[in-house]
């Protein structure tokens, strides 16, 4: 493989600094290299500087590296969605005119839609069926930038389709350039066989789902959808902890319809991250704080559900890390477009374009445990890349709902452009 030499970037954004969840002030720190340069050999960053610092290294060895001239364009590193359910089947376009037309979102769970029409439609879908189906939408998430996806099961709420789901993740992170990192959500609803024998369903995640899951090495992460009407903290607290005696590190859906402990549980049990937090305590939040919790902030779901976007601003300002995601799935946000959420956490939770940018890369690359090898344009990481279509960073966030994707690498190799 020839080594790839992207130089003359108008700006190049390293994010260059400690392999760690960015906070506070660290938020707007994007180390940006005027006239920025690096060079991929094998796979892997081996040198990122000032296209004179890299000539000097390298002009000797020009002739061996496909040249990218990035004269114009702004080069970040490849995206990071820390938060999808990207792997189902079916879609749920009647459940949007039910919603235009006043449903809410609980409201067609518990008239057994929303996540248990996509349990039925994931449950009859062949293993075949739903890699071709979720590769569209990961081909979707390389065209807009991102390299890097989490991936949830739980529209199985069964071993066997739980387990199916994982197996889906795993064959398309071999088949697919994206990197997929894969959590077990078991939990993400009562199933309707199960309906008023909730403490049953828990005995069957914890005594029979998660020791295979863990026991065939299928999930990274074990999330919860702890929430009024779905799991209470009591309940997401024994699922939790019973992940982690088999090395599983808790996520949990935490404060998204309604404020219920969520941000506190994560806190409690250590969870690398805590998902949506629309309507988090302010105790919740000093808690994440104090706890470290990465807040994975999600809004283009408050957008489709039309609710108020998290406190994100509130969050940062009190020493949250935050992250940022699609929350791709068929129900409350079916997007693949990371740089619409990058605008979204401007305009709606008011994070400044450097603090969404590296929400959704180092820090976003954090909440998933892959801060070593992506997140950042720094010697030894991926060489995932992308050259945009505008020339400075602020242009990604401020001129919204167009596509500045111009050229994608993924470990160097061209995926798009
Ligand atoms: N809120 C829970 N789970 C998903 C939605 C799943 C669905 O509606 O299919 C979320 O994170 O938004
Ligand atoms: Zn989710």
């Amino acid at each position: 493989m020839r080594p790839l030499w992207i130089k003359h970037a108008a700006q190049l954004v390293s994010l260059s600094g400690e392999n760690a969840p960015r906070r506070r002030e660290e938020m707007s720190e994007l180390g940006i290299i005027e006239d920025g340069s690096v060079w991929i050999e094998d796979g892997i960053i081996v040198a990122v500087g000032t296209t004179n610092e890299l000539e000097n290294l390298f002009e000797t060895r020009s002739i061996e590296a496909d040249i990218v001239d990035a004269t114009g364009h702004l080069v970040t590193p490849g995206l990071v969605d820390p938060h999808t359910h990207l792997a189902y089947g079916g879609s749920r376009e009647h459940e949007f005119e039910m919603r235009l037309e006043g449903a809410t979102y609980m409201d067609i769970m518990n008239a057994g839609g929303g996540i248990h029409s996509t349990t039925r439609m994931t449950r009859e879908a062949t293993e075949d069926e739903l890699v071709a189906q979720t590769t569209l939408r990961l081909d979707s998430f390389l065209q807009h930038g991102v390299t890097t996806v989490e991936g949830k099961s739980g529209y199985g709420l069964d071993l066997e389709t739980e387990l199916k789901q994982l197996r889906v993740m795993k064959r398309l992170n071999e088949l697919h350039p994206i990197d997929i990192v894969p959590t077990f959500m078991g939990a993400h609803a009562v199933p309707q066989e199960y309906k008023g024998k909730e403490e049953a369903y828990i005995d069957v995640v914890v005594n029979e789902i998660l020791p295979r899951v863990a026991a065939e090495k299928l999930a990274i992460f074990n999330d919860v959808f702890c929430e009024k009407g779905v799991f209470t903290p009591d309940q997401s607290e024994r699922i939790l902890e019973a992940g982690k005696i088999l090395g599983l590190v808790p996520k949990i859906h935490a404060d998204e319809i309604e404020s219920y402990g969520g941000a506190e549980l994560a806190a409690k049990v250590g969870a690398i991250s805590a998902e949506h937090l629309l309507k988090a305590s302010d105790d919740g939040i000093k808690q994440m704080a104090e706890r470290g919790v990465i807040a994975c902030l999600l809004p283009a779901t408050a957008l489709y559900l039309r609710e108020e976007a998290a406190q994100g601003r509130q969050m940062i300002d009190a020493g949250v890390a935050v992250a940022i995601s699609t929350d791709c799935n068929p129900g409350s946000s079916p997007t693949t477009s990371m740089p619409l959420v990058m605008n979204l956490a401007c305009i709606s939770m008011r994070l400044t374009p450097a603090e969404a940018l590296v929400a959704a890369t180092i820090n976003a690359a954090c909440a998933i445990q892959m801060e070593d090898c992506v997140g950042s344009l720094e010697v030894g990481k991926q060489g995932d890349v992308v050259m945009w279509n505008v020339s400075i960073y602020q242009e990604l966030q401020y001129l919204f709902g167009v596509n500045h994707v111009g050229t994608v690498w993924k470990k160097g190799i061209q995926v798009v452009g």
